[in-house]
């Protein structure tokens, strides 16, 4: 059984905040003072507040996912990580589905704006898999891939580990094939999270914050559970009781 210090875990969880404003996401960080989680800026508050938001974040000390999901060709996706990089976010993300050589532009944007840049941190590139919305039979009957949702998630899992990436974005549920794959090096970052009778909403592949745990997931992604809450304080203080 994982065994884990209330800081321990806090540490683990990264908060999505899906918000369509910085006052809104303001909020949450109020709420949530204290608390060591990770932050995650997804579309929805990056195309609103920008990249201000993002820097106002680490300069109070967050630790910050920038989860934009490249996909593109190689040459846009270089570009597109030198500028995330020159932000200053500990992790950023790509598609795996964009093959090894997008990923490996993404690593070189890293690269050069590192080599243009003195004091700026290595982020870590990680890759999504398969989303965690995406259910077996939307897989094969929608989307066309034929196999089980864990073989493509483990084949775009290996593309990523190939192409030199930190780790991968998949559903808690896949993380232990993951690792057995790829190492135990190689991180899991994996929404999905739903605390035992909390609403699935749009997700497909789901574990609670403690199985997540103890299928070794590095880091859990939380959004809703703790955002839609009526106190996103007491969502997150009942997420680590269950992780103690
Ligand atoms: O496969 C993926 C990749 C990213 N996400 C993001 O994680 C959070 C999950 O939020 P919940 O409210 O806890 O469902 C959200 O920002 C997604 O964009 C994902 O869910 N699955």
């Amino acid at each position: 059984m994982v065994k884990l210090s209330r800081e321990e875990a806090a540490e683990r969880i990264m908060v999505a905040l899906d918000y369509s404003d910085a006052a809104a996401a303001e909020g949450l960080l109020r709420s949530l003072e204290g608390i060591p989680c990770y932050m995650k800026v997804g579309m929805q508050l990056f195309y609103a507040a920008g990249p201000g938001f993002v820097a106002s974040l680490k300069e109070r000390g967050y630790r910050v996912f920038l989860d934009l999901k490249m996909h593109d060709i190689p040459n846009t996706v270089k570009g597109g990580a030198s500028s995330i990089t020159k932000l200053g976010v500990d992790v950023f993300n790509v598609h795996a589905a964009g093959g090894i050589q997008m990923m490996e532009a993404a690593l070189e944007g890293v690269d050069a704006a590192l080599a243009g840049a003195s004091g700026l941190k290595r982020p870590s590139v990680i890759a999504v898999t398969q989303l965690t919305s995406t259910s077996q039979d939307v897989l094969n009957r929608e989307i066309g891939l034929q196999g089980t949702v864990e073989d493509a998630v483990l084949r775009y899992a290996r593309l990523a580990r190939n192409a030199g990436l930190s780790g991968v974005v998949a559903s808690p549920q896949e993380v232990q094939s993951i690792k057995a794959a790829c190492g135990q090096d190689f991180q899991t970052i994996t929404p999905g999270i739903r605390p035992a009778g909390a609403d699935v909403n749009d997700q497909s592949r789901i574990m609670t914050p403690r199985q997540a745990l103890e299928a070794g997931t590095d880091y859990m992604v939380i959004g809703r559970p703790i955002t839609a809450a009526p106190d996103p304080r007491e969502a997150v203080e009942s997420i680590l009781k269950e992780m103690l």
